[in-house]
C-alpha cells in the first residue's frame, strides 16, 4: 500500500464539556477527492479544521508528509497551511479592498514571494482557470460565482498537496455552484491536489470519489461515492 499523504490517528476534540470528534481514524492519498457530510454538528468542520491545522487536536495525532503536524508549534503550522494547503470557504473571504490578482497573490506574499513574482503566478493561475477578465476587478464588483472562482485560483496559486473546502457552494444557485465544483474537481484532478470537502449537499459530494459519513463526532462510514449510491 502507498503511504498516504495525510493520516489521523485516533483524534479527539472538545469544547468545554461537547464533544465534537471521538477517536477519528482517517487517511487520504495524494489527489483523492475526499467529500465530509453529516447532520448539523455532528463535527465536520471540527475534522475539517483539525486536519488542516487550523485546530490541534486534544488526544491523537495528524501526520502529513512524514511530519506529525499536531505537535508542531503555532507558526509553524501556520507556515505549513500557507504553504502547502489550499482553502475555499462558503463566502469566498476575498479581500474586498483588493482586486482579484493581489487576492490571489496573497498567500505567495505571505510565504515570502516577492510581490512582483507573487502577482505573475497570480496572473497565470487565474488564466489557467480561464479567469482573465476578472484580474483587475474587485470582489465587491463580482458575482458570487465569479468571486468564488477566483477564491478557487487563491487556494491554488501556491500548488498546495491539499484544499481543504467547507461547503464552497453553499452562498452560491445550483447552476453556479455546479460551474464552481466543475472548475475545482477538474483543476485538482489535473494537478494532483487532494480535496477534502465539507457539504450538506448531496449533488456537491457527488463530485468526489470517496464520501466520509460523520455522526455524532465519529467516522460512521468511510467509501467510495459508487458504493455509497448502491446502498
Ligand atoms: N467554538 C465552539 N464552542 C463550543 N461548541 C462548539 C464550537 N464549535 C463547535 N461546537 C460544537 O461542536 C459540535 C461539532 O460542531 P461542528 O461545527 O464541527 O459540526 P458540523 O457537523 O460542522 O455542524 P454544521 O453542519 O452545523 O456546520 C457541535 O455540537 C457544536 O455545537
Amino acid at each position: 500500500m502507498t503511504t498516504p499523504l495525510m493520516s489521523a490517528h485516533s483524534i479527539t476534540k472538545s469544547y468545554g464539556r461537547v464533544v465534537a470528534l471521538r477517536d477519528v481514524d482517517l487517511t487520504i492519498a495524494a489527489g483523492q477527492t475526499l467529500a465530509i457530510m453529516g447532520p448539523s454538528g455532528s463535527g465536520k468542520s471540527t475534522l475539517l479544521h483539525c486536519l488542516s491545522g487550523v485546530f490541534t487536536p486534544d488526544s491523537g495525532d495528524i501526520h502529513y508528509d512524514g511530519q506529525v503536524i499536531s505537535s508542531l508549534s503555532d507558526a509553524k503550522r501556520s507556515h505549513l497551511r500557507l504553504a502547502r494547503f489550499g482553502f475555499v470557504f462558503q463566502d469566498g473571504q476575498l479581500l474586498d479592498e483588493l482586486p482579484a490578482r493581489e487576492n490571489v497573490a496573497l498567500p505567495l506574499m505571505l510565504t515570502g514571494t516577492s510581490r512582483s513574482r507573487a502577482l505573475a503566478q497570480a496572473d497565470a493561475t487565474l488564466a489557467r482557470l480561464g479567469l482573465n477578465d476578472e484580474r483587475k476587478r474587485l470582489p465587491g464588483d463580482m458575482s458570487g460565482g465569479q468571486a468564488q472562482r477566483v477564491a478557487v485560483a487563491r487556494a491554488l496559486v501556491t500548488n498546495p498537496s491539499i484544499i481543504f473546502a467547507d461547503e464552497p457552494t453553499g452562498a452560491l444557485d445550483q447552476a453556479t455552484g455546479h460551474e464552481v465544483m466543475q472548475l475545482l474537481v477538474q483543476t485538482v484532478e489535473m494537478s494532483d491536489t487532494a480535496l477534502v470537502m465539507v457539504t450538506h449537499d448531496a449533488n456537491v459530494a457527488g463530485w468526489c470519489h470517496r464520501l466520509v459519513e460523520i455522526r455524532d463526532g465519529r467516522v460512521h462510514a468511510d467509501r467510495t461515492l459508487k458504493e455509497a449510491s448502491r446502498s
